[in-house]
């Protein structure tokens, strides 16, 4: 389903004061799509992410998956708290996230890293064995299932936390800087895995970036300047 952002504000209490991290912005990530969000430092790409991943509730404007408004602000809640337990369920079942570092857990492997995946949904670890093998398998991983992650590089950490985002088969991918911490070839990989695996799981996927270099896959990139979408229409529809 494609994600949308309907006229997204977000303003953070600052001081005395306010300061406007998202401005009206209006963007739409067809199904199966990888829409790069470009910007200087400051420019408001993390906070779009967060406001995308319903980690944090906008000042105004909505989200949607499909015609299912996910995130908006609510009767009495105050703009940039964290959404309430219902948005956790939600995040955890149609949306997919890769942080900036992979964070994933020292003391499990490659696999049982994307096995508490299921653990996390109440089921059996293993329930979805032949799943988290299949992803390993797409990010290039299979022979390393059983190392933890200090055995691995940080590309082969970063490629973990992007099989087990899509472990629970999210409509949504949300992967923020994947690239800060590797050279220019891996971070060249990391964003084709990206596209490629958000064209075969027909999820609709943003990647936020400083790097435009490593964005030759990507189907669609807009830029942020000062919480606002530049050199884009009312409403950017990402298009190759
Ligand atoms: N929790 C917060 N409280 C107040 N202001 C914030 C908060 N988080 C971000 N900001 C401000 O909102 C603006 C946008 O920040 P944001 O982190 O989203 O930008 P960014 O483009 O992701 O930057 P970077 O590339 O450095 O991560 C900045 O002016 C920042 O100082």
């Amino acid at each position: 389903m494609d994600l949308t952002l309907d006229h997204v504000t977000l303003v953070y209490p600052d001081g005395e004061s306010t300061v406007t991290a998202v401005d009206d912005v209006s963007l739409t990530v067809p199904a199966g799509t990888t829409t790069a969000v470009l910007g200087p430092s400051g420019s408001g790409k993390s906070s779009l992410l967060a406001v995308a991943a319903t980690l944090t509730t906008p000042t105004a404007g909505q989200v949607r998956i499909g015609d299912d408004v996910v995130n908006a602000p609510a009767g009495g809640a105050a703009a940039g708290s964290a959404v309430s337990s219902d948005a956790a369920r939600l995040r955890r079942d149609r949306i997919g996230i890769v942080f900036q570092q992979p964070q994933l857990i020292a003391s499990l492997t490659a696999l049982e890293n994307l096995e508490l995946m299921s653990h996390l949904r109440g089921e059996r670890p293993s329930a979805h064995r032949d799943r988290a093998l299949e992803l390993l398998d797409a990010v290039g991983l299979r022979d390393v299932a059983a190392k933890r992650p200090g055995q691995l590089s940080g590309g082969q950490r970063q490629r973990v936390a992007i099989a087990r985002a899509l472990m629970n088969h999210p409509e949504v991918l949300l992967v923020d800087e994947p690239t800060s911490a590797l050279d220019h070839a891996r971070g060249v990989q990391i964003i084709e895995l990206v596209t490629r695996l958000t064209r075969e799981t027909g999820a609709a996927t943003i990647v936020v970036t400083h790097d435009e270099a490593t964005l030759d896959t990507v189907d669609a990139r807009v830029h942020l300047a000062d919480g606002r979408l530049v050199g884009a229409g009312e409403a950017a529809v990402a298009r190759a």
